[in-house]
């Protein structure tokens, strides 16, 4: 039987007179890795902001775990166990790798990003210890004392990467997370996914490009227009004339 851990229903977004979503219904099941395709200004960001808290649906809900999620703010769904890497990182350039990769296990244990308390971090060496792992992991570590800005945009984005794990949330959300990569740092980070996939992590992921979304995805949603138009898994969606019209002949031509 399967499970689903999270809902989208019946989730609809206007901006003013624009209804950047209708009537979206989407079911993630657990340890899956769930894809939202779909061409430009589809609607597939607002879903992803509408599930973490970012943007309120004018109508609809989406439930997590049980709980639902449209009635938290972003940092209360973050506790629930739900993380996101942005298009655009948000990390702090002028700490170094380690110290990035740090503050977020803080906001796991306090709630709250202790930024005054960086000076206190040499003494918390189970976290430490952690994020020196996971550095390794996403293959930063040889950079840990480096500091975050002087990064390329490529491993900003891994390095996101790693603020998220260190959360070990239970739901990843990303949004376009080799969007600027080289082709083989694109590669990595597909191999890094395919890891944490095996350790039964539940992503929800946007990406444009098809050879990461079918490197990955056990099941994929297409989104035009701000409507789900094809489901299913990724061979069925290769195969569906509607998804190729609107989108996959348009990225292959
Ligand atoms: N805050 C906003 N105010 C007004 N319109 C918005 C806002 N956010 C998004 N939109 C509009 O909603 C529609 C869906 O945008 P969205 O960014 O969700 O699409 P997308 O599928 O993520 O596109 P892309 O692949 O280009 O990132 C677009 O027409 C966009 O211009």
């Amino acid at each position: 039987m399967s499970d689903i851990v999270l809902h989208v229903d019946n989730v609809h977004k206007s901006f003013g007179g624009l209804r950047a979503l209708s009537d979206v219904n989407l079911e993630v099941e657990s340890g899956k890795v769930h894809a939202i395709i779909g061409p430009n200004g589809a609607g597939k960001s607002t879903l992803l902001n509408v599930c973490i808290g970012r943007i309120r649906p004018s109508h609809g809900k989406v439930v997590f775990d049980g709980q639902t999620l449209t009635t938290h703010a972003p940092h209360e769904i973050n506790q629930m166990g739900v993380s996101r890497v942005f298009q655009t990182p948000e990390i702090f350039p002028d700490l170094t790798l380690l110290e990035n990769v740090m503050i977020p296990a803080f906001a796991r244990r306090d709630g709250a990003f202790r930024l005054n308390a960086i000076r206190a971090l040499s003494g918390e060496s189970e976290i430490r210890e952690e994020a020196e792992f996971i550095l390794e992991d996403i293959g930063l570590s040889a950079r840990r004392h480096h500091e975050a800005g002087s990064l390329s945009r490529g491993d900003k984005r891994r390095l996101e990467l790693a603020m998220c794990l260190i959360q070990k949330p239970k739901l990843l959300l990303l949004d376009e997370p080799t969007a600027g990569m080289a082709r083989h740092d694109t590669n990595r980070t597909i191999e890094l996914l395919q890891r944490i996939k095996a350790r039964g992590m539940t992503k929800v992921i946007i990406e444009h490009d098809m050879h990461v979304v079918f490197s990955l995805a056990d099941k994929i949603s297409v989104l035009a227009q701000g409507r789900i138009i094809a489901e299913g898994s990724p061979d069925e969606v290769r195969g569906n004339p509607k998804v190729r019209e609107a989108y996959l002949g348009e990225a292959e031509a």
